[in-house]
């Protein structure tokens, strides 16, 4: 049986979700900063533990606010999708505490507007650009507790310039979407560079 998994990648401008995307998918990572103005979709499948998943992932531009209804989700078109996700990554950057503060805003509304009977569906925050940390302006265990222990969401940090940490993202956020199979997820994920590239498309 194929599984298909949503997850929204959400983040305020330049935080590298696209990247991190691009990074788990490609294996590619680019200097040149180019804003995503419309929300991607991504198709790819990944073979956990011998069974094939399928994921969609949407990299969305920064959005003004998480739609409260599905209406307003529909009325704008680069919000499409994100109520109905599986999970979420909010991603900030390391550096910058901006960053931060927008997922902070963002996690509250998707907990306040997600529909009843979703709201444990999973939020991981992700701190990305560890490759700068020289340049940290939160110290890592703040936000690691406050965040693990007071939103009981994950956190991971990494660089999506150095491949740092992206394949563990991935694996940690599959497994806490419930796939229940994967329990060696780690290792077995392995193998998405491998996978259905051809079905990797951008609408
Ligand atoms: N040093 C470093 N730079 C990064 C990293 N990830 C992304 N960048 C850079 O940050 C800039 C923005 O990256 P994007 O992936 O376009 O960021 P984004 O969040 O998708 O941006 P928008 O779509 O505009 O919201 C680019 O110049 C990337 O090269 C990282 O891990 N380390």
């Amino acid at each position: 049986m194929v599984t298909t998994f949503k997850i929204a990648v959400l983040g305020a401008q330049g935080v590298g979700k696209s990247a991190i995307v691009r990074q788990f998918l490609y294996n590619e990572f680019s200097e040149v900063c180019v804003p995503t103005k419309a929300r991607r979709v991504y198709l790819p499948a990944v073979v956990m533990n011998g069974h094939v998943h399928d994921l969609q992932i949407l990299d969305f531009p920064p959005i003004a606010s998480f739609p409260v209804n599905t209406l307003q989700e529909w009325a704008d078109t680069c919000c499409r999708g994100l109520r109905s996700a599986h999970a979420y990554i909010l991603v900030y950057d390391i550096c910058c505490f901006d960053s931060f503060e927008y997922i902070k805003t963002l996690r509250q509304q998707i907990l306040e507007t997600r529909v009843i009977g979703t709201t444990d569906t999973p939020i991981i925050i992700v701190g990305n650009k560890r490759d700068l940390q020289k340049g940290r302006v939160i110290p890592r265990w703040n936000v690691s507790n406050l965040v693990k222990k007071t939103w009981k969401c994950g956190y991971i940090e990494c660089s999506a310039k150095y491949n740092w940490h992206i394949l563990l993202l991935f694996s940690e956020l599959l497994k806490s979407v419930g796939c229940a199979r994967c329990k060696h997820v780690h290792t077995a994920i392995r193998f998405q560079g491998a996978l259905r590239r051809n079905r990797c498309t951008i609408m």
